[in-house]
């Protein structure tokens, strides 16, 4: 089936006539929990994200049998401005590696058993250097979203949503400041490992592209400010909403791609979680304004939806648990 929306205003209108949770199976989800064979609360967090994850299937109890892991890649004109440790081909080198299973996601994917799937986004035709021009056209931004929104599997039962794009922590810095607030150097971090200068170059270009590009409303900001792989992350977050596939997020780069979602539509993220918060400095900052606890904080700084793949374990504890665990009833356990 082709995305319901042909336009840019007919993909808001795709998110924001998404429907919300399934309260009835939210409350036979909190219902079952209170009679299943533990003392109250003592699955702590586990028991609050079955309960969510019950209340987006719209089941009482629901199963994790397909997770999903799709992988974006796109390359960034302002990758020239020296703000990456890393030279551009890396990205299309690193889809290369994703292909062959050679990646940190890869054994991350195998080990969930989730089906992942890498995207390449025009790489041989970067995005414009933001600082000088927007980063995207009308057209362009309308195909990333496209590509994000067409990739989610709706037979998939959790999606985690990553990237690949040297030099992306910066479009996603610009991002964040734009729709968030702050000054350049409070959004900027060191990504792939940029010394001291390098991290003022990226302050530097965040600004520049601020100035330069006035407007806030959202899909205005993604497309002058941002990158392909960043866009279809939104489009594939947004199209699980619709579908009612929770979602887990990623690092920084994930992270600003889900916060033009929140900006379009309130309640844009109901369906997602944080998996982890990353190293990258102002991840944290960034999950604040998403009003998103983090499952792990574990140092990562790599991206490829790693730290969320990370997180698909715990979603599966909890919801196994949820699931399959017994009644006092059912188990003639005293005390229920
Ligand atoms: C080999 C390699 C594998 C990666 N996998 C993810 N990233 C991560 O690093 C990049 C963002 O950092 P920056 O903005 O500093 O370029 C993105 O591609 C991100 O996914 C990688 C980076 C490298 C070098
Ligand atoms: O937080 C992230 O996703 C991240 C941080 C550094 C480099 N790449 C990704």
């Amino acid at each position: 089936m082709p995305p319901p929306f042909t336009d840019l205003a007919g993909f808001k209108t795709a998110l924001a006539t998404s429907t919300g949770a399934d309260q009835a199976a939210l409350a036979g989800a909190a219902a079952r929990n209170g009679q299943l064979t533990k003392p109250s609360g003592a699955l702590g967090d586990l028991e609050t994200l079955a309960i969510w994850y019950a209340s987006w299937r719209g089941t009482d109890r629901p199963r994790i049998t397909h997770p999903q892991v799709l992988i974006f890649a796109g390359n960034h004109g302002v990758a020239a401005r020296g703000v990456s440790a890393f030279p551009p081909e890396v990205t299309v080198q690193m889809v290369a590696n994703f292909q062959h299973g050679g990646a940190a996601i890869n054994q991350l994917s195998t080990l969930y058993g989730a089906q992942m799937s890498v995207h390449a986004l025009d790489l041989d035709r970067p995005t414009q250097d933001f600082t000088t021009a927007p980063a995207m056209s009308d057209a362009d931004l309308l195909i990333a979203l496209q590509t994000g929104w067409d990739a989610v599997n709706p037979a998939a039962d959790l999606l985690v949503t990553g990237e690949m794009g040297i030099g992306n922590t910066t479009p996603a810095a610009a991002i964040a400041c734009a729709l968030w607030g702050g000054t350049a150097a409070d959004w900027v971090g060191r990504g792939t490992g940029v010394d001291d200068a390098g991290l003022a170059r990226k302050a530097d270009v965040v600004a520049q592209g601020l100035a330069l590009h006035t407007s806030r409303a959202p899909l205005e900001v993604l497309r002058c400010l941002g990158g392909r792989e960043i866009a279809a992350m939104a489009g594939a977050i947004a199209r699980a909403r619709v579908l009612h596939i929770p979602v887990i997020l990623d690092g920084f780069i994930c992270c600003a791609a889900a916060s033009v979602l929140a900006k379009l539509h309130p309640g844009a993220l109901d369906h997602t979680i944080a998996g982890h918060v990353s190293a990258e400095s102002a991840h944290p900052a960034l999950l604040r304004h998403l009003g998103k606890t983090p499952l792990l904080n574990l140092n990562l700084r790599l991206g490829e939806g790693s730290g969320a793949a990370l997180a698909i374990g715990i979603l599966q504890g909890a919801v196994a648990c949820h699931s399959g665990m017994a009644t006092f009833a059912e188990a003639g356990v005293a005390g229920g």
